[in-house]
């Protein structure tokens, strides 16, 4: 496991993204973290520039989304732990609203009362007059954007592939032109090429708009050449964040290599330490299973519930 290290850059230049001293937990419902849980963000602290690309890498449960989640202010966290553009994103809504920040998830869904959560967006509409009618956008970065993800305008939104649904979703969240972008894993469904297109538009608006991006991802195919930055979480701490030309193996081509030995090592030491694969501490037998106090809701027909100690379960 490599020591927790820093960047180290020194810079004039504002960051983009800081992150000071943060700790996070998911509260229940009383608002306070389970007791005896472990942070799934422990005194992070890091920081990117202008134009800054950087790769979030870590095991399952590592913490990634949650992270992600927390920059993007879908969670309160003390306003000076985390500053995207000198403001606090849960804070400061403008940061969203104005698209200076956008956030891409990897699912594109919404709840609707009585039929359920996470339903995927669809409906009978085309994906061009979703794009096209967003206001205030540039005609030839709406163009360019559905050029580069190659979206077909006539594609009616409840007819579409998850593919092809993904595209849309990126197209759209990418359509304002940002200034920190936080991406998190939403490439699981693009082909090859449209993969290796939205890279390089990346690349570009980072050269040319001077934009911060984070990217969180478990597929390292033709990445090599495209992070400034590594950032590696276990276990909610950060193990390593450094610049690419800082670790050899990515400059001789072989960032898979070095993710894969960093995840082998983590295994050992979650086996060693009495730890479940994704870095949780098992629970003995004899413990008693309590139920969770939250409910995830109903969703076709079911309640889902968490139980503590173990994965989701559900009560019909
Ligand atoms: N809404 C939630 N409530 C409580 N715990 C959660 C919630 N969402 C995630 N967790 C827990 O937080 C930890 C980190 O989850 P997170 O989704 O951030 O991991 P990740 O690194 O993105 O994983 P993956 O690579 O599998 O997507 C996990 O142990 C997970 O069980």
């Amino acid at each position: 496991m490599p020591p927790a290290i820093s960047d180290g850059s020194h810079s004039d230049v504002s960051p983009a993204v800081e992150v000071s001293n943060l700790t996070f937990s998911y509260p229940e419902l009383d608002g306070s973290p389970a007791p005896g849980s472990e942070p799934v963000v422990q005194d992070m602290s890091m920081q990117l520039l202008p134009g800054q690309r950087c790769l979030l890498i870590g095991a399952n449960g590592a913490g990634k989304s949650t992270l992600l989640r927390v920059l993007a202010g879908r969670h309160m966290v003390p306003s000076g732990s985390v500053r995207v553009l000198g403001q606090s994103p849960f804070h400061d809504t403008q940061l969203t609203a104005s698209g200076d920040m956008s956030y891409i998830g990897g699912s594109w869904d919404r709840d609707i009362a009585f039929a359920g959560y996470s339903v995927p967006l669809q409906g009978d509409f085309p994906a061009g007059q979703m794009i096209r009618n967003v206001p205030g956008i540039p005609a030839d970065r709406v163009e360019r954007l559905m050029k580069v993800l190659d979206v077909n305008p006539e594609w009616r939104m409840h007819q579409v592939s998850d593919g092809q649904r993904r595209r849309v979703q990126l197209c759209l969240g990418l359509l304002r032109p940002f200034k920190v972008l936080l991406l998190d894993e939403i490439t699981v469904d693009l082909d090859v090429l449209g993969r290796a297109d939205l890279f390089e538009f990346l690349r570009e608006e980072c050269e040319d708009r001077n934009v911060t991006i984070i990217y969180a991802t478990h597929i390292f195919d033709g990445l090599d050449d495209w992070p400034t930055h590594v950032m590696y979480l276990a276990r909610g701490k950060l193990q390593a964040f450094q610049p690419v030309e800082t670790f050899p193996q990515i400059r001789e081509g072989d960032l898979l290599g070095l993710v894969c030995g960093w995840l082998s090592k983590e295994r050992e030491f979650n086996k060693a330490d009495g730890r479940l694969p994704d870095g949780t501490k098992a629970v003995a037998a004899d413990q008693d299973l309590k139920l969770a106090s939250w409910n995830n809701g109903w969703a076709g027909g079911r309640l889902a519930s968490s139980i503590k100690h173990s994965s989701n379960a559900v009560l019909r």
